[in-house]
């Protein structure tokens, strides 16, 4: 547990953590030097001899301030350190979550994230002060009461170091079983917080469902399961504890009977024997504190071991050093790609050339999505490259793509700040006055003037003041904001009202003559206007491609589609006879 607090210190904090565990021991040993000194004290007060008592008490009174002040120092300490290994943990935990690859956050992490965050880092801080500090004197004190009593009785304390091994053996199967309970726990209070922020957040779609029922099942399961794990954490434990007692209960017991054995053989005088039971009590009590606290420490141990889990995740590989692309035109080639199950690519290849604006088509399920992600890099791909300017993706690295990307897609997260700051996360380095001008391109000025407050009000958690369009808006502001070369369009599959198509049209005129826009295209005045369309064929691969004109005229699938789409939405091609 010490080695592996210390990796994951600071420098700072592991200096204060070595200074304060060595003040621990210290003040664990001088303790257990205390203990030792009662046994001549007592003896001499039992033997009423006074002239004795005096040094011994002297000494004791010694002992006891060196005690005192090095406890309250290693207290002090203990605070500074349990701040520094906090705020190093945290850091870790933040640096890691930025290594790791986008598409490993899924509601279903958020649970054991916000678990290390909030409570598991806050319990590893503290375990030093609060419990190591115990545990060390747990067995530190009565180490040195041990050693101490050879010098008084070797008979007692041969006993006493017969009863070690068994307590450490029992001592071991305890924080065995404490630490599967714990993780059989911990794992069922991660899903448990999962499917309640699920059940919440799912409220209007249940709601409208009018049936909740399967939702309430989930939860319910997943409940029960922490309930379950709780009880079983608790059996386990609870039966570990009272066995480590017993066994401790037990050498004091062994303790008792040879001291009276002793005594009434005549080779212990009355007196040193009742010294010595004290001692004999002083030695078991910090030994069964340290059991009962053996929980404590696996809670510690198992957010340690999910820090171990995230530091072991493979993250993307990167290059030593990123390589430069020729232009920032997108290349898949022989791209196949799947989630785990069956594959969503399969062997696809495609080019969507710098300066110029590709529409991808598709029936639903087919892949649209995947293909954008896959040039944000959220993924690499199973088999093939994806190239941005003739350089394969990993060669580039995640930071290259991250910054030569601009996505718009439909799941736009916003901040619960202002929505001129939402908009200006798209690039910090810019003023407020270039932020506006952006934002008014994408027609984000309307919804400003909307709201009272203005540019500067705020728009809820998640951005729950908006609607969907809205928030679209503004991240298509934070996209012509960015100003980077490749911009990914993921446009809503619902009918936008007039103000979001407006911001959408405007937005794909602003950024198609100067940059590659990929546009995920449900609009039919984007598809019609697209430099190429991609049609997907919903079984991994491209059915057709070319211009408008072209696939119209070619009369294929694209041109059925397409002519599907005007019936729907009551286009009118050709003015009526
Ligand atoms: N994170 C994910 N984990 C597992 N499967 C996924 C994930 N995202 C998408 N899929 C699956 O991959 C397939 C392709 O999804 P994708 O979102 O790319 O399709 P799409 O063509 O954009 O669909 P739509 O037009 O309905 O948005 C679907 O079968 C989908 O269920």
């Amino acid at each position: 547990m010490i080695r592996r607090l210390l990796h994951y210190s600071s420098p700072r904090a592991r200096r204060l953590l070595i200074t304060e565990l060595v003040f621990i021991v210290a003040t664990a040993v001088l303790q257990g030097v205390a203990f030792l000194m009662l046994v001549p004290l007592l003896r001499a007060l039992f033997l009423a001899d006074m002239a004795a008592v005096e040094p011994w008490l002297l000494a004791l009174a010694a002992v006891g301030a060196v005690y005192t002040a090095a406890y309250w120092f290693a207290g002090q300490i203990g605070m500074k350190a349990s701040t520094a290994l906090l705020d190093s943990l945290l850091t870790r935990l933040g640096d890691r979550l930025v290594e790791l690859p986008v598409a490993w956050f899924g509601p279903d992490r958020s649970g054991m994230v916000t678990g290390i965050a909030i409570q598991g880092a806050m319990f590893v801080s503290t375990t030093p002060y609060s419990i190591l500090r115990l545990i060390l004197t747990g067995f530190i004190t009565p180490g040195t009461v041990l050693v101490g009593m050879y010098a008084f009785d070797w008979r007692l304390a041969v006993a006493m170091t017969v009863m070690v091994p068994v307590m450490a053996l029992v001592y071991r199967w305890l924080r065995a079983g404490i630490a599967r309970g714990d993780a059989a726990h911990s794992a069922a209070v991660a899903d448990a917080s999962n499917r309640v922020i699920e059940f919440a957040r799912a409220q209007p779609a249940l709601r409208t469902a009018g049936d909740g029922s399967i939702a309430d099942r989930l939860v319910d399961e997943a409940l029960h399961r922490q309930h379950r794990a709780y009880k079983g954490m608790l059996i386990t434990g609870g039966a570990g504890i009272a066995s480590f007692t017993g066994v401790v209960q037990l050498s004091l017991t062994v303790i008792l009977v040879l001291g009276a054995y002793l005594a009434v053989g005549g080779s212990v005088d009355p007196a040193t024997l009742i010294a010595l039971l004290v001692l004999g009590v002083r030695f078991n009590e910090p030994i069964v504190g340290a059991g009962d606290l053996g929980g404590g420490i696996s809670l510690a141990r198992t957010t340690l071991d999910q820090l171990d889990g995230l530091a072991a995740l493979k993250a993307l590989p990167e290059p030593a050093r990123p390589a430069t692309p020729r232009d920032w035109g997108v290349e898949f080639r022989n791209v196949s790609f799947g989630y785990g199950g069956a594959p969503v690519l399969r062997n696809l290849s495609f080019t969507a050339p710098s300066r110029r604006m590709t529409a991808i088509v598709g029936p639903s399920g087919s892949g649209k999505t995947t293909i954008t992600r896959l040039i944000a890099r959220f993924y690499d791909p199973e088999a093939g490259t994806v190239s941005i300017g003739g350089v394969p993706v990993p060669e580039l690295g995640t930071a290259v793509v991250e910054a030569a990307v601009s996505p718009v897609f439909q799941d736009v997260y916003l901040f619960d700040d202002t929505i001129l700051n939402n908009v200006w996360i798209g690039n910090p380095e810019l003023g407020r006055e270039e932020v506006i001008a952006a934002a008014a391109r994408a027609r984000v000025d309307e919804i400003a003037e909307r709201l009272p407050g203005g540019w500067d009000a705020r728009v809820g958690e998640g951005g729950s003041k908006l609607s969907g369009g809205e928030r679209q808006r503004v991240s298509i502001a934070r996209a012509l904001l960015k100003d980077a070369p490749i911009v990914l369009l993921d446009e809503a599959t619902a009918a936008l009202d007039i103000g979001n198509e407006i911001a959408i049209g405007a937005a794909v005129d602003a950024v198609r003559a100067e940059r590659t826009l990929v546009v995920v295209a449900h609009r039919l005045q984007t598809i019609m206007t697209a430099d190429q369309i991609i049609m997907l064929d919903g079984a991994g691969g491209i059915r057709e491609s070319g211009t408008h004109t072209e696939l119209l005229a070619a009369g294929g699938a694209y041109a059925h589609y397409w002519h599907e789409r005007v019936g729907a939405a009551g286009w009118q091609l050709a003015p009526p006879a």
